[in-house]
């Protein structure tokens, strides 16, 4: 019997090296006929009919018309991480092709980098750990504090799979839990953590000692923290940023952080990514930045891979799709 013949698996590639982790390869290739997009270029006659799927690490390819036009066979296209705001969902959608995302596999890692950055600019031990190499300090001075987290205020924005992780961990840790969600009230999930739920966004902001964004990038929420609800905020409250950069008024940011409007900012994403070098957050002291690591573990990216081949073979096999991203 003939060897029956792999579906063919475009990967996008970021700058000519492969986006994918070398190990994930093997993953891929167990499944797929594996196909780089230098290839690609290359042999796009004989290519372009063989491909069913696009994978994408990274939020980084480009899917465009011209690419869309370059696969008729094209049936889904998988992204390896939660957020697709570099996806025109509804282009590809015009082309009949499907988008599918990771909730499940990137939810743990993200929340660990909120509680993470929570930690570390409630205990400033960014600073902590500047002071302790430094050859010139024997000491921290004895008025150099931070704040504790236990008993504090967490305020979260989006109360999707990352937030309600964010939210065990932080019952974990003792905090007062407050949350807003643009679309629907999770009860469920309320009385598992005891978070009230706060309909207007104002009355969180105001009430938080630590507010975490954990809302998807979209048209309605660009530049969602903007000036006027960083003034709503404490001024002694904390800003933590773990969707997308841009959900963030960077201007509105600089101010109120030089200002004292608030205490601080811990951002794992910035916009852009990487903030050129002269960019006034990063000459700031009250304020931590991560170079977007929220899904840079080994089980978290390895999972992605995992929950991405699930999707791809369930559009391929009409089966019903884990997760699929409907285009709003
Ligand atoms: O940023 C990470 C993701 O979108 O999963």
């Amino acid at each position: 019997m003939a060897k029956q013949e792999q579906p063919g698996l475009l990967i996008l590639e970021i700058g000519g090296v492969c986006g994918v982790l070398e190990g994930h390869v093997e993953l891929l290739k167990k499944h797929f006929h594996l196909i780089t997009m230098n290839e690609f270029l290359k042999n796009k006659e004989r290519l372009s009919e063989k491909i069913k799927s696009v994978f994408i690490y990274a939020d980084r390819p480009v899917v465009d018309r011209e690419l869309l036009q370059s696969l008729p066979h094209l049936k889904v296209i998988a992204n390896s991480g939660v957020g697709v705001n570099h996806l025109d969902l509804k282009l590809i959608s015009s082309f009949g092709v499907k988008v599918t995302n990771t909730p499940h596999a990137v939810s743990d890692s993200t929340a660990d980098i909120g509680m993470a950055l929570m930690l570390a600019s409630a205990r400033r031990l960014v600073e902590g750990c500047q002071i302790a190499v430094s050859p010139q300090t024997e000491r921290f001075a004895a008025d150099w504090l931070g704040d504790e987290v236990t008993g504090a205020t967490l305020g979260i924005i989006g109360m999707g799979s990352i937030g309600y992780k964010v939210a065990k961990r932080a019952k974990a840790f003792e905090m007062k839990i407050l949350y807003h969600n643009r679309n629907q009230r999770k009860e469920e999930e309320e009385q598992a953590v005891g978070a009230r739920y706060c309909e207007k966004m104002e009355d969180l902001l105001q009430q938080s000692d630590f507010v975490i964004l954990v809302v998807n990038l979209t048209p309605q929420t660009h530049k969602f923290i903007g000036k006027r609800e960083l003034e709503l905020m404490k001024p002694t409250a904390t800003l933590i940023n773990i969707s997308r950069g841009a959900v963030v008024d960077h201007d509105a940011l600089v101010e109120a952080l030089q200002n004292g409007i608030i205490k601080a900012a811990a951002l794992d994403v910035t916009y852009p990514e990487p903030l050129p070098r002269d960019h006034p957050l990063l000459k700031l002291k009250n304020i931590i930045i991560t170079p977007h690591i929220g899904t840079a573990t080994v089980q978290a990216t390895r999972m992605m891979t995992e929950e991405a081949v699930t999707n791809i073979q369930a559009v391929l096999n009409g089966l019903p799709i884990p997760s699929e991203v409907i285009p709003q």
